[in-house]
């Protein structure tokens, strides 16, 4: 909707043969975003050739788990020369990897070429104009200008950021935390708990974001703080909602079927627990989360786990051993 308000020609590729006749003929995406009219300069596709064919960029924005399926029907018909970004915000489990890594796999290019569009942008508040601020991250200097120009406009203002890493670590890892957060809301915990899990939270994502090789200001800006507070506050946030449930004592799998929307930071802890051990990092946060959501821990009893850790300062960030092992 932002290009098409831009003026640009876009054509919006799914798998759902349904929902590509809804858009065209209705102009509306009831599932998704009932009640919102889309511009006429919206095309939709089921044809992916259809969707690049000539295109001057190209947004991809499947859930994490599709991803790599999706960057390899895209390969057919990519040229090096399309300006390519994704807003997707998780990792692949079993790898580790991120998103620019994998669609770089299957686009078969530099993994330079690819940047991410992340910060607190709830679909259903951009789609209806309200005013929303994102970051677009690329090491390319001259391509995160481009995909700045091609968005931005009155109601969605756009930032840069050459940190790519830093920029798709803090868009997955804040899942973990709105989802803890809304845990605790369901637990009627407060708000003294909640500001707690926040501000921990991000001392946690961005600690362990920085023996990944991120920038920790990018964990400051917006991709880190501006879409850990929208995720953990927003009444559209999936992640804040199944943590409320699980917090409540519903069973995963019901909260899972209760959503019929992806919840990326489910994922995500998984990957974090994998993560703790490869990085010898401490997630805290993340570790309780694992143990609710895959060993059945009562959410109270982690809590009592977290609130009973031994003394520390708060401004420790990483050892100097656990640095040089990973920056010499
Ligand atoms: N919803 C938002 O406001 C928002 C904002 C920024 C970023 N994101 C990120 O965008 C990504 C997608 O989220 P979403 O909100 O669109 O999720 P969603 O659950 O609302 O929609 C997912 C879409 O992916 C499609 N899909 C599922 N499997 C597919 C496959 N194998 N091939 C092709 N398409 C497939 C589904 O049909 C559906 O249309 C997530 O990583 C999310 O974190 C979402
Ligand atoms: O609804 P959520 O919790 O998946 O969050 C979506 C986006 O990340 C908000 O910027």
């Amino acid at each position: 909707m932002v290009l098409a308000d831009n003026g640009h020609d876009v054509r919006l590729w799914a798998r759902s043969e349904e929902q590509v006749n809804e858009i065209n003929k209705t102009r509306e995406n009831s599932r998704f975003l009932p009640g919102v009219k889309l511009p006429d300069g919206i095309r939709a596709t089921t044809s992916m050739e259809e969707a690049v064919k000539d295109a001057e960029a190209v947004i991809i924005v499947a859930p994490s788990k599709v991803m790599r399926e999706v960057a390899r029907m895209l390969k057919p018909f990519w040229r090096e020369d399309m300006l390519c970004i994704h807003a997707t915000k998780g990792l692949e489990i079993d790898t580790l990897k991120r998103m620019s890594t994998i669609i770089a796999e299957e686009l078969e290019c530099d993994e330079s070429k690819i940047g991410v569009i992340c910060g607190p942008s709830h679909a259903e508040e951009v789609a209806r104009r309200r005013p929303t601020t994102i970051v677009v991250a690329s090491s390319k200097e001259k391509e995160a200008e481009l995909a700045q120009n091609l968005l931005m406009n009155a109601y969605f203002r756009v930032y840069t950021n050459r940190d790519v890493l830093g920029a798709e670590l803090a868009g997955a890892f804040k899942n973990i935390i709105a989802l803890g957060a809304g845990m605790s809301d369901g637990l009627e915990y407060g708000d003294n708990a909640k500001a707690a899990l926040l501000t921990r939270g991000l001392a946690e994502i961005t600690r362990v974001g920085t023996v990944m090789g991120a920038n920790p200001l990018t964990f400051s800006g917006l991709a880190g703080v501006g879409d850990l507070v929208v995720t953990a506050t927003s009444r559209h946030s999936r992640n804040w909602r199944a943590g409320y449930l699980l917090g409540q004592g519903k069973p995963l799998q019901e909260v899972l079927d209760s959503m019929g929307m992806v919840v990326e930071g489910i994922r995500t802890i998984e990957a974090a627990h994998m993560i703790l051990q490869k990085y010898k990092v401490q997630m805290p946060i993340a570790e309780q989360l694992y143990h609710v959501l895959f060993e059945g821990l009562d959410p109270r009893t982690a809590v009592e786990a977290l609130m009973g850790r031994g003394p520390k300062t708060e401004m420790e960030m990483i050892s100097q051993e656990t640095w040089e092992q990973w920056h010499t």
